[in-house]
């Protein structure tokens, strides 16, 4: 697969977002990315509705529970036919197997997250006392999601030499954080522009509001892809 450029669906209501799709043509083939909010809102239906339209789904459900909780969740949504599915990384090497487990026999992608790109050095010390420089925690987590079975993390772009060194080239890096250099940082710690995203080796960029929010979304999103692309 290219690759994607993924558009953060966060919107308040489905209209909202339904309206925001329209504006594009309808043989793009769009990569979109359902998280938290809408999905908390409209569930499986809702990620129906956009597959049947064609899209690729990243289906980012930040899973973090007990190996028991995660593998059957994830039973339930490897029938769902979605392209990529979340788990945060420090669940742990037994809960992120399970979730490779209960996808075991689909061809979605599992992603662990490493740290949040809204978490910068400071909040790793002195909110989560974890006591190791970013791009070592991030490293390590994404050692210990490549041992388990994941098929590759979520990180910042400015982590990813590092991780595919670790790990693999294989080993997948899709990077939120994403910034075009006019666009607001906003509660953002650890960012990229698309360009430096591609030059670091990301094999995706995320990215929500640069896009969603712009005047007009359809050419925020092509100026991003040719960005990134170039
Ligand atoms: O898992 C994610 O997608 C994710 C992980 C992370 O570390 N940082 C991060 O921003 N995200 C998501 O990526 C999107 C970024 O949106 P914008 O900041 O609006 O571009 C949001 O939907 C976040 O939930």
């Amino acid at each position: 697969m290219k690759k994607p450029v993924i558009i953060a669906l966060d919107f308040a209501d489905d209209f909202e977002c339904i309206e925001f799709l329209s504006q594009f043509p309808k043989d793009e083939n769009l990569f979109v990315k359902i998280g938290l909010e809408m999905f908390c809102q409209f569930g499986y239906p809702f990620v129906r509705s956009l597959r049947n339209r064609g899209y690729n789904i990243f289906l980012d459900l930040k899973l973090h529970d007990i190996p028991n909780t995660v593998r059957r969740t994830c039973e339930m949504i490897a029938k769902w036919d979605v392209q990529m599915l979340t788990v945060h990384a420090s669940g742990g090497a037994e809960m992120i197997a399970a979730a490779k487990e209960g996808l075991d026999g689909t061809d979605t992608k599992l992603l662990a997250v490493t740290q949040l790109t809204s978490l910068g050095q400071v909040e790793l010390a002195n909110e989560l006392q974890v006591p190791l420089q970013s791009q070592d925690y991030v490293t390590h987590l994404a050692k210990l999601a490549y041992d388990n079975g994941a098929d590759g993390v979520i990180s910042s772009a400015l982590e990813v030499p590092l991780i595919k060194e670790a790990t693999g080239e294989d080993f997948l890096c899709i990077t939120p954080g994403i910034r075009p250099k006019s666009a607001q940082v906003g509660d953002q710690k650890r960012v990229a522009t698309p360009a430096k995203a591609r030059v670091l080796g990301s094999d995706g960029i995320v990215v929500g509001r640069p896009i969603t929010q712009a005047d007009d979304g359809y050419v925020a999103y092509q100026n991003i892809c040719k960005e990134w692309n170039k």
